[in-house]
């Protein structure tokens, strides 16, 4: 019932009616408002010295999982896994290198081509998704606590909405898996033609840290109902809570070595997975920068397909005519939701110039209720940053709008001297040629730029080497119809940020990445197609 109060919630603020559907708004936290003085409810933004609480979760899962069996690396290290709260030690994870990525490459091969797994019926392997699905409802906010725990998300944000999204991810697969066929074709000769879809072996899948356990229901999903076997690779930041899952996978009823699961560092794990001969298809979610690596790794070793979910600077457009107030909550949401942390983050955000100034007023105002603190205690809508990399870059690119000339309207600074936390950050007077317009910030820093007519937005907006996505406020239909085709961008949201769906595809244009992940056109990433000819003779009909 929470949820979908929640996804009511979310709906109403993406400016769609709450349909009494399952229909829901992946990326999204509660609607929470802080204390209207503008001081920051559990951080002040001065001091911010709070006890951190203790996670309501133990950590039991911490080695590799190969074959159906959580095994210690080959070299017998470890790396530490840190709680962005306070930077302390989380606990220290098996570091799988290139020998466990070939034990883990063995097994998965082993399950594809011996194993039960590709020969059930689709219905089987579905109702093993299925039963999947229901053990992370039942685990919910134990799953929920780790996420938050290791990634530092709001918890409310992983337990009413990312979590049950999983679930709802895996079902939406499962229901995919016994509808997966391929099609009779007419040939202009007597011949019996058939185009047959047969899973494509043992699938390769590196994800990056900021939505651990849906990049991994949006890869796992689409791959295990085509009847694959999978090695993946987490993110170093964020190893904990894959381990626990695929734990309940197991528990599902998935057969040993259909999934193994290797904690580990990109420049070692992660190439040796791109790299590897007997990896069959790569699907890749992080920067664009390693995304033109694993492309390498893949055609260098043996020309695997490779899909690939990378960066964005994605623009949202605020009309003259639009509603101003839900413009600016969607906007802000649109940029702060996850710390500023979302590949298709509204990072640029161009207002008309006759609404200007009371938007930039406005975005100030939400800016400073913005409730941030400990990411365990309720209402809060921002937690710290991942690690200490990404929160210096951030305050890099803060200090580089400054020094650029755009106006700091509020934040720019750390908040407390423990943690990555940082102040809730907007600028305005941006202008496209600052490097805070350019390049991907990551992190709750928005910038807000002025333009004059419908032509000249367009032609700015597109003006990046990214394509993931786009928003657009306006009331009049006509704009909308003029952006919505003029966008180069994989998704379009009117009047909406962040509306996401099992089965709406999602992928970016240009240095954005190809291919698409979610709904139908994420099987397709993991299906080979076969034409098999057969002669006819005496065929009744052609
Ligand atoms: N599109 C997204 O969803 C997304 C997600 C996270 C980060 N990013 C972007 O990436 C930037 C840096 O973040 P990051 O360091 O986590 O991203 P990243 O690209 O370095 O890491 C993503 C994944 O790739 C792996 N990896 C890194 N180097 C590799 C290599 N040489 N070979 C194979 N795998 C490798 C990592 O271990 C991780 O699992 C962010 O600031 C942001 O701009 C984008």
């Amino acid at each position: 019932m929470a949820a979908r109060r929640l996804a009511c919630s979310l709906l109403s603020r993406s400016g769609a009616a709450c349909a009494p559907s399952l229909s829901r708004s992946v990326f999204g936290g509660d609607r929470i408002h802080g204390s209207a003085s503008g001081v920051l409810r559990g951080f002040s933004t001065a001091t911010a010295i709070e006890e951190p609480i203790q996670p309501p979760v133990q950590v039991n899962h911490t080695q590799l999982l190969i074959n159906g069996q959580f095994v210690d690396s080959a070299s017998g290290r470890t790396f530490p896994t840190l709680d962005p709260r306070t930077g302390e030690l989380i606990a220290h994870v098996a570091e799988g290198d290139v020998e466990d990525v070939n034990r883990a490459v063995v097994a998965a091969r082993k399950a594809f081509d011996e194993g039960p797994w590709p020969k059930m019926t689709g219905y089987q392997r579905s109702c093993i998704l299925y039963r999947f699905a229901d053990l992370i409802e039942k685990h919910n906010d134990e799953i929920a606590a780790l996420e938050t725990w290791d990634n530092g998300k709001p918890y409310e944000q992983a337990a009413k909405a990312e979590i049950p999204t999983l679930a709802r991810l895996m079902r939406y697969y499962a229901g995919w898996a016994d509808k997966i066929h391929g099609l009779i074709v007419p040939a202009d000769s007597p011949h019996h033609v058939q185009v047959l879809h047969e899973p494509i072996g043992v699938a390769g899948q590196i994800i990056p840290w900021n939505f651990p356990l849906l990049m991994f229901a949006w890869k796992v999903g689409p791959a295990l109902a085509c009847g694959n076997t999978i090695v993946l690779k987490t993110a170093e930041q964020t190893p904990l809570s894959a381990l626990l899952v695929s734990k309940l996978f197991h528990e599902a009823g998935l057969p040993d070595g259909v999934l193994n699961v290797i904690s580990g560092f990109g420049p070692t794990a992660g190439a040796a997975l791109a790299s590897h001969m007997d990896v069959d298809k790569l699907a890749f979610t992080g920067s664009t920068d390693t995304g033109k690596i694993v492309l390498e790794l893949a055609a260098r070793s043996n020309l695997k397909p490779v899909t690939l979910e990378l960066g964005g600077k994605s623009p949202i457009i605020i009309m003259d005519d639009a509603d101003i107030d839900q413009a600016v909550e969607v906007a802000h949401f649109a940029l702060f939701f996850n710390q500023g942390q979302c590949c298709c983050a509204g990072s640029r955000t161009f207002v008309h110039e006759r609404v200007y100034d009371e938007f930039v007023e406005k975005a100030k105002a939400r800016a400073l209720k913005r409730v941030v603190g400990d990411p365990f205690r309720k209402g809060v809508e921002q937690g710290p940053q991942i690690d200490e990399e990404q929160f210096s870059k951030i305050l890099h690119y803060i200090k580089s709008g400054v020094d650029s000339g755009a106006t700091l309207v509020t934040g720019g600074d750390r908040i407390g001297s423990k943690g990555y936390y940082i102040q809730p950050t907007v600028f305005s007077d941006v202008e496209d040629k600052m490097k805070i317009a350019k390049e991907e910030i990551f992190g709750p820093v928005q910038t807000i730029l002025k333009f004059k007519d419908v032509n000249e937005v367009i032609q700015r907006a597109n003006t990046t080497r990214y394509g993931l996505a786009a928003g657009v406020f306006t009331h009049n239909l006509n704009t909308a119809n003029t952006f919505m085709r003029a966008l180069r961008a994989g998704t379009v949201w009117i009047n909406c940020y962040d509306v996401f769906d099992a089965a709406i595809p999602f992928g970016g244009y240009k240095m954005s990445g190809n291919g698409r992940e979610k709904g139908i056109d994420s099987l397709k990433n993991y299906l080979q197609v076969k034409a098999v000819v057969t002669p006819l003779k005496n065929p009744a009909w052609l």
